[in-house]
């Protein structure tokens, strides 16, 4: 087990501590006359932050791999591969963009109207989330990270940022750039139809079940993706509905990286000592020993995944916990209780059948006994030749489905 963990934040910290007397004894004087507290030269963050900020006062459109080179330079390779995007450690190569705006609180302000309360689209335990119209008539969301001391603010922002320029798949959101004058802002591709929470709670129109056959299987894609797919291992840590972003034709894409974790390939888990998360979608072995693995984010998908089916929200408003309420159901192979009456029986019952399975594997107490999310999407594609040995389980619906779909395939 290790306490330590490989993440943006204790890479820069350990880079930062190494370089703070430089930086303070060479005090920029500019940095004074910036807003409030983000720029003081205090701040742990400080010399990263003055690398940020220098793309914006000269003036360039983008984060300039010169800048990022002088940065990298200093660092180990080691931190230099973790901290640093590997686009960002290309263009450190190859003289080319990198494809992030630097917006300044000009145009941030500009492009929010100043904030409006009209503009405010989310607001989570971090942050505030605006809609903005950048000046090319580009549509984005404007987070404005706003919980915590400056320090604590920057922190947080540049560990999601850290992910968010890290990762590039069609089902995980997308970065357009970021600001650091007068705040910490990352600006977004925006998701005009908002969150899954949103859509699926809090607007009168039902989603159809292909749509959301589509949406958990998107979900899974990305997920997959963060675990498997791209450079470094990523536990996202909050995957829930309200995490979730709709594309116009209702694509799924996984935002708020805001806890997501990087662990490096020889660690099997990862123990936190500050509990963060969401309650309705925390696996048990989170909960009780801090431990963090893949499996913490497939207990979370298999809560999401009863939430599309039963049209019920992860806790309700008597806090009631949607797994403690479908466990015995799906135990009792009670499937009709648990579907959305909203659906009208309007659904592919082998789909249904699919869903309810890999909800019901996802969420088992045991994280050792949970699929890994590769499995997951193989069985959500209606292929299950990786759970044979599943169907020697007590619960009557495993075996049902079990039998059905063997049939199916023979
Ligand atoms: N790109 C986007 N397009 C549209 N809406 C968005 C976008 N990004 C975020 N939102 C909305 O803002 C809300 C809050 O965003 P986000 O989850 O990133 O904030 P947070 O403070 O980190 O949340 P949490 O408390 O869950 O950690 C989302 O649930 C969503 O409704």
């Amino acid at each position: 087990m290790k306490e330590k963990v490989d993440s943006p934040v204790t890479v820069l910290e350990d880079y930062f501590r190494s370089s703070d007397s430089e930086s303070s004894s060479s005090k920029d004087p500019s940095a004074d006359s910036e807003s409030q507290d983000f720029s003081k030269p205090a701040s742990r963050w400080h010399g990263f932050l003055k690398l940020l900020r220098s793309g914006s006062k000269k003036q360039m459109n983008t984060l300039h791999p010169i800048s990022v080179l002088k940065l990298s330079k200093r660092m180990s390779t080691s931190m230099r591969e973790t901290i640093l995007p590997s686009c960002l450690l290309d263009a450190t190569a190859s003289p080319c963009r990198s494809p992030w705006k630097i917006f300044t609180h000009h145009e941030i302000l500009v492009a929010t109207n100043s904030f409006s309360q009209e503009n405010l689209i989310g607001k989570g335990g971090y942050a505030e989330v605006y809609k903005g119209c950048l000046t090319n008539d580009q549509l984005v969301a404007i987070k404005r990270l706003t919980r915590g001391t400056a320090d604590e603010i920057i922190g947080d922002f540049l560990s999601e940022l850290g992910v968010m320029a890290h990762v590039n798949h069609p089902n995980t959101a997308k970065l357009v750039g970021y600001g650091v004058d007068g705040g910490m802002y990352l600006v977004l591709e925006l998701s005009e139809k908002g969150s899954l929470a949103s859509v699926l709670y809090g607007s009168k129109q039902k989603l159809a079940w292909c749509i959301r056959h589509k949406i958990a299987l998107g979900i899974a894609k990305g997920i997959l993706y963060l675990h498997e797919g791209c450079q470094r291992r990523i536990i996202h840590r909050d995957i829930k509905a309200a995490n979730i972003l709709l594309t116009e034709d209702f694509e799924p894409q996984i935002c708020d990286f805001g806890l997501a974790k990087w662990l490096p390939e020889n660690w099997t888990h990862h123990t936190v000592s500050k509990f963060e998360g969401t309650f309705g979608y925390l696996a048990p072995e989170y909960l009780l020993h801090g431990i963090v693995d893949e499996k913490t984010d497939v207990f979370a998908f298999g809560v999401l995944i009863l939430e599309l089916v039963s049209g019920r929200r992860a806790l309700d408003y008597s806090q009631q916990s949607l797994v403690l309420w479908a466990k015995p159901l799906l135990k009792k192979n009670d499937i009709m209780e648990l579907i959305d009456p909203s659906l009208a029986g309007d659904f592919d019952s082998r789909q249904m059948n699919l869903m309810l399975l890999a909800a019901s594997l996802c969420i088992q107490q045991s994280s050792i006994r949970r699929p890994s999310i590769s499995q997951v999407v193989q069985l959500l594609n209606g292929n299950l030749s990786c759970f044979k040995g599943a169907k020697k389980t007590r619960m009557p619906f495993f075996r049902r489905v079990f039998q059905e779909e063997l049939l199916d395939s023979e």
